[in-house]
């Protein structure tokens, strides 16, 4: 029996711990190494440092002895007309062994913008620890936790432990800019993903102290808002007063989709959103939040709603619309006295079970159309969503989350606090419709890593523990796996 061999699981489980212990600092200087890499995915035209990253990441995987394809994940056009491909995807297996569990490990090396202007502490590609803590650009989302799967599996082959389950991993560049390209990709390979019996993700953060597992996540649907004035830019002075000013009409769209309760002002938006049951009503009652430290950690002074469940209900699912910038106008420092001719609003929605893209795609444009009518405006418009990301929701009873609660009580001693998340990873629901397999989202980030923001980081003790939880997943997983193909479960096997 796997888990009876020379050594009982008990012990195992301490030579793993006490092996990721005393190697703990050559795990933080893995990941300080990973977080120099400045593999920001967001400007088509600067990702040379993001190859490099899926380079390093595909070197470290195949040095575990797992074999390993970089993939093409299509190309992305530019507004001036160029193809230029996109990252290439890591696909990697370890172990092929019929009577084990096959689990698919998901996380992307691409993280979004940083420079130590924009009031970072630290040198967000220099990752400093301060007080347990490790600061830089990806140490939470996404590099640590990628880098604490591939420090658990180095710590089974370090030990020559044998895996209890079969490994394989999918790991993409691009999906802080929405994953384009990736269901093509899983389609594309369809015979590496057939016998894969479990999708596990660790992208997200906890919500308090306390350990979590995610059974839900919203999804992003991205607007651009173009309007064009006229073919060049003009002088302020010699134009100003004459003309229909492209930013003028642009300030107004925006500012007709939201209002300052929060409330979406696109007709028909909420109509498709799933009523909230009482089942439902009764989960937030158990969940482990502290709203003023959620409060602290966001470095606002209030919140558009003042109760737990408000907040976690407008956080996990009721969409929300978030207004994210305008290219094309003047934003560096000085007093550029120009009139832009052409700007571009951007804008995203997070949608929630039951929305659908192509529904909210159709709402925004005919809403937007028919706010820019009223303008009597020369100017031209064009609406266009690039991001169509949906929302995904995991059946909790999957026997995934039976092993993950059981690996988290074994390493921290708490029963896990079950959470969704606001935030979007595309490949969950892709993968969900496409295979119908089982995903789980199992996170090691702090409630407080700041993803996105200024000071990201992830706590020492996050990475080492989060290393022994996956390490701990792995046989737990294999214990659920084993007794359903006992029972010949029909969830099991391709
Ligand atoms: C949750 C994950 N760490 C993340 O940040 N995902 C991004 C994905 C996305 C959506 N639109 C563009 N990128 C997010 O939720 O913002
Ligand atoms: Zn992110
Ligand atoms: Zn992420």
């Amino acid at each position: 029996m796997l888990l009876n061999g020379s050594h009982g699981s008990e012990q195992r489980v301490v030579e793993l711990f006490n092996y990721i212990d005393t190697h703990q600092d050559e795990f933080v200087q893995d990941l300080k190494d990973w977080v120099a890499v400045s593999s920001d995915s967001s400007d088509p035209l600067l990702r040379e440092d993001l190859s490099n990253m899926v380079e390093i990441a595909a070197k470290s995987i195949r040095a575990l002895g797992a074999t390993v394809k970089l993939v093409n994940m299509g190309e992305e056009k530019l507004n001036d007309g160029r193809n230029i491909p996109f990252p290439k995807a890591i696909l990697a297996e370890l172990g092929n062994n019929s009577s084990k569990a096959t689990v698919c490990i998901y996380g992307h090396v691409d993280v979004q913008p940083a420079k130590k202007e924009d009031g970072w502490n630290t040198d967000p590609y220099n990752m400093t620890e301060i007080n347990g803590d490790l600061y830089g650009r990806g140490a939470a989302d996404n590099k640590g936790p990628v880098l604490a799967w591939i420090n658990a599996v180095k710590t089974y082959k370090s030990l020559n432990q044998e895996i209890p389950v079969n490994l394989k991993f999918i790991i993409e560049g691009v999906e802080e800019t929405g994953s384009p390209g990736l269901e093509d990709l899983i389609k594309a390979h369809a015979s590496f993903f057939s016998d894969v019996d479990y999708i596990v993700i660790s992208d997200n953060l906890w919500l308090s102290r306390k350990p979590a597992l995610t059974y839900g996540t919203r999804g992003s649907a991205y607007f651009f808002i173009e309007v064009e004035g006229g073919t060049k830019d003009l002088h302020s002075g010699t134009f100003g007063g004459i003309i229909h000013e492209a930013m003028r009409d642009l300030i107004y769209l925006l500012a007709n989709l939201i209002d300052s309760s929060g409330h979406i002002l696109i007709p028909g938006i909420y109509d498709d959103v799933a009523p909230l049951t009482e089942e439902e009503r009764k989960l937030y009652e158990h969940i482990d939040f502290d709203l003023e430290e959620h409060q602290n950690n966001s470095g606002v002074n209030t919140f558009l709603y003042s109760t737990k469940e408000e907040i976690l209900q407008h956080l996990w699912r009721y969409p929300s619309l978030t207004i994210h910038g305008i290219e094309g106008a003047f934003s560096g420092p000085g007093s550029k006295t120009v009139i832009p001719s052409k700007v571009i609003g951007k804008f995203s929605i997070r949608q929630v079970p039951n929305m659908k893209s192509s529904v909210v795609q159709k709402q925004v444009t005919k809403h937007l159309e028919d706010v820019f009518a009223k303008l009597k405006s020369p100017n031209k418009l064009t609406v266009s969503m690039i991001i169509g990301a949906s929302p995904w929701v995991a059946d909790v009873n999957d026997p995934q989350y039976a092993a993950a609660r059981n690996a988290i009580t074994k390493v921290f001693g708490v029963t896990p606090n079950m959470i969704r998340d606001g935030s979007t990873i595309p490949l969950a629901r892709i993968f969900q419709d496409l295979t119908k397999k089982s995903v789980m989202m199992l996170p090691i980030g702090d409630a407080d890593a700041g993803e996105h923001s200024q000071n990201e980081k992830i706590s020492r003790s996050n990475y080492i523990q989060g290393t022994k939880l996956f390490a701990t997943f792995f046989l737990e997983l294999s214990k659920v796996h084993e007794e359903l193909m006992a029972k010949n479960h029909p969830s099991v096997g391709n």
